[in-house]
């Protein structure tokens, strides 16, 4: 081990889509044959400049961290770990046939990256996987930071994480895990890592987010070996990012890493447990103190204080994010509509920065973050939850309500329905942006959407749908139009996040006490309801998702916050019930994603997220039927959590998955004697442009019948269909409506 202090400041990585998304844009370009890939070079050499300009504040810069897709995706090319159908002449076309799929060949898997809306390709990894280095990416960024004079640290995913975020290629023989291949894998590692020195790289950091996760001893044993390794080649720092490194932690140290990332902001315990662990003075620790994944201002005072912490601890420490800042928007500079109270309080990628050299410098700034200002607060909220009786999350027996649905709404077995959105089609849109630009006036924009509600609904008749929906013409997205008409949050014009690949979201700030001043949804239901004589169901996002789609407030708990939301959803679903409404669809999709990444965590999630919910849509009467919906599959791990919703039909991805979630049912508590709600399994990926048959879908739903009963199934997609063309979907229901009469015909 050297003496120094390699680091003082720095961050983990960095927003890569350009501050204007000009990636984005030139990835879409290069998609679609308006761009080669010297124009797609191009632009992306003039992204990765901005990001080095960002950079260049701190004395240890990031490289590594530019993508055109995915980093996880970089880290599987940069051992060559290419599926063998991915492979066409040329790196670019072999990256983009992964990340997207093309005519010959289904891309990769995509899944959450931990508790994050960012979205992550899988590496398929088998026995046949010739893993070797491919170190041309890492090697050309960190030259390019080196050439400014820059003192620039390769970033690459590590090894283990990789094998770990993996999943097994098809063919594999059974029990085969990724990470039985560590050993030859981290052979190429050792290769990359000793071509970076060669190109002069001293630290090298490698991202082990999946140790922030329970990890089992083989596995700690792994990391072990892995890193006893590793660290004969290179000068190593492990980073994790995503919690605690917890039991890996000391693994890790013993390895004999050169230095360690800290995450001090989800993973305190670390900070506790590096004070008990007894670490030599030499030990090199980056203390993750400005949070990634949040856009408040640092608190100063309080970061400084843990920085002191970690010092007492040992001699060589820096200041770094907490995170990648890649969960957070570039810079808070471009939004000029923001309260000035709040935009006091933000701190977006560029902020952050500039709060890491200022924590880094011993002369530098060390004001705590103001208090929320009063206005933020909102007393009747508080009150009236404070207030709220034990009992205002419980509804009646679900066989009592299931009763007096139906006989308020008398349904076929089987009944058809869709999840909400109906195509929004490029005038949808281009209405919308007029309207918002100011070129068309409330009138004109609403008469508009209600044509479409009206378009909507007709063709829902005709296709023969038994449960119609309004469509939601009217949102520009599930969580931002909710937000918009909420109070407590501002959104942005330019806060863009990636969520994957060229997919931007834009996060509504939820900042102070939530309140809702007026009906949100009701005039387009009861507008929608008025058309026709089938039930329309109304159509409302969840708590959960609400809070998992937007920036949220760190001064008080989770679930306070949640509770606020759901206390204002539950005056909208009230509404709704006032008005006539006999069905309510409470979405919930980011349910998992909120999800604790360590077990520990996961019985207090569970318990907040779906009181909260509850507390949302229990008001109503018995025979009013709640419905909720969930489009992201691995429910293995949220189950019981589902059933604890309480709601009364529960529509859930399954066609990709094969209706696998089925057998997850069948463990929960959905089929305990009092509780047998019904489901609708997903019979339609609407992920894809493809139009399944009718017969497929009603071999699906047989399966459905088979596992739940007659009596318990709906017939539906996986999702909404705001994302498909008019010319998928209308074969498509057509099917999905021909399938449930088969099936219905079969159990009569
Ligand atoms: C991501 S879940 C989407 C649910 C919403 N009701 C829709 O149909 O679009
Ligand atoms: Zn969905």
């Amino acid at each position: 081990m050297t003496n120094r202090i390699p680091v003082r400041s720095t961050a983990l990585g960095y927003p890569r889509i350009g501050s204007r998304r000009e990636l984005k844009r030139a990835l879409e370009a290069h998609w679609s044959g308006r761009l080669d890939a010297e124009g797609l070079e191009r632009a992306a050499a003039a992204v990765r400049a901005e990001m080095l300009d960002d950079l260049a504040v701190l004395d240890s810069v990031p490289t590594g961290c530019f993508s055109f897709y995915d980093h996880v995706l970089d880290a599987a090319f940069a051992v060559d770990a290419v599926a063998p159908r991915h492979r066409r002449d040329g790196d670019l076309a072999s990256y983009f046939a992964a990340a997207r799929g093309d005519a010959s060949a289904a891309p990769l898997e995509m899944t959450k990256w931990f508790d994050t809306n960012y979205h992550y390709l899988v590496p398929e990894i088998g026995l046949a996987t010739v893993f070797a280095a491919r170190p041309e990416k890492a090697v050309a960024e960190f030259r390019e930071a080196r050439e400014r004079g820059l003192d620039a640290r390769p970033v690459l995913v590590g090894p283990v994480s990789l094998l770990l975020l993996a999943k097994p290629a098809d063919g594999s023989p059974e029990g085969f895990r990724p990470l039985d291949r560590l050993g030859d894998l981290v052979e190429a590692y050792a290769e990359l890592l000793t071509e970076l020195g060669r190109a002069g790289a001293g630290l090298i950091q490698l991202d082990e987010p999946a140790l922030c996760g329970d990890r089992s001893p083989e596995e700690l044993e792994a990391v072990a070996g892995a890193y006893r390794r590793l660290v004969g080649v290179a000068e190593i720092l492990v980073a994790g990012g995503y919690g605690p490194f917890g039991e890996s932690l000391p693994v890790l140290l013993d390895a004999g890493v050169e230095g360690i990332a800290l995450d001090l902001v989800r993973g305190r315990s670390d900070l506790d447990a590096l004070e008990t662990l007894n670490v030599s003075r030499e030990t090199f620790v980056l203390a993750g103190v400005v949070d990634g994944r949040n856009i408040w201002r640092t608190d100063l005072a309080a970061a400084a204080a843990d920085v002191e912490r970690v010092k007492a601890v040992t001699d060589r420490v820096g200041v770094a994010s907490s995170s990648s800042l890649l969960h957070v928007p570039v810079d808070l500079a471009a939004e000029t509509e923001l309260p000035a109270a709040l935009v006091e309080r933000l701190s977006f990628a560029r902020q952050k920065l500039a709060e890491i050299t200022a924590l880094a410098d011993p002369d530098g700034p060390r004001e705590p973050r103001p208090a929320a200002p009063d206005s933020w607060r909102d007393d009747a909220v508080r009150a009236r939850l404070a207030g709220l009786p034990e009992d205002a999350d419980r509804r009646a027996p679900y066989a009592e309500r299931r009763a007096a649905q139906a006989e308020r709404v008398p349904l076929p077995p089987l009944p058809t329905t869709t999840i909400g959105s109906f195509p929004q089609t490029a005038e949808l849109r281009k209405a919308r942006a007029a309207h918002r630009q100011g070129l068309m006036i409330d009138a004109d924009y609403h008469s508009r959407m209600r044509a479409e509600v009206a378009a909507v609904i007709a063709e829902q008749e005709k296709l023969g749908l038994d449960v119609l929906v309004h469509g939601e013409p009217e949102r520009n997205d599930m969580v931002q139009y909710f937000a918009e008409q909420l109070t407590g949050f501002a959104t942005t014009a330019a806060g863009w996040v990636q969520s994957y690949g060229s997919r931007c979201v834009r996060p509504p700030i939820l900042y102070g006490d939530v309140a809702r001043t007026a009906p949100i949804t009701v005039a387009w239901t009861s507008y929608a309801q008025s058309l026709t004589d089938k039930p329309v169901k109304g159509m409302l996002t969840g708590p959960v998702t609400i809070l998992a789609w937007s920036f949220v407030r760190d001064d008080q708990p989770l679930a306070d916050t949640a509770d606020q939301v759901a206390l204002a959803l539950r005056d909208e679903v009230a509404d709704l019930e006032a008005a006539g409404t006999a069905i309510i669809q409470v979405d919930e999709p980011a349910l998992r994603e909120l999800l604790p990444v360590r077990a520990a965590g996961r019985a207090a999630y569970a318990a907040w997220a779906t009181r909260s919910f509850r507390i949302a849509t229990a008001g109503v009467r018995p025979d009013t039927a709640i419905h909720t919906h969930l489009c992201y599959s691995e429910f293995g791990d949220v189950i019981d959590a589902i059933a604890a919703l309480d709601a009364d039909v529960t529509s859930i991805e399954a066609s990709r998955s094969k209706m696998e979630v089925l057998a997850d049912l069948d463990r929960a508590s959905y089929n305990s004697a009092e509780f047998r709600s019904a489901v609708g399994p997903g019979v339609w990926d609407i992920h894809s442009p493809r139009v399944p048959d009718a017969a497929e879908m009603a071999a699906a739903l047989r399966l459905a019948v088979a596992a739940l009963g007659p009596g318990r199934v709906w017939a539906n997609p996986d999702c909404g269909l705001k994302t498909r063309r008019y010319e998928e979907v209308v074969p498509s229901l057509e099917g999905l409506v021909e399938a449930a009469r088969t099936v219905r015909s079969e159990i009569a």
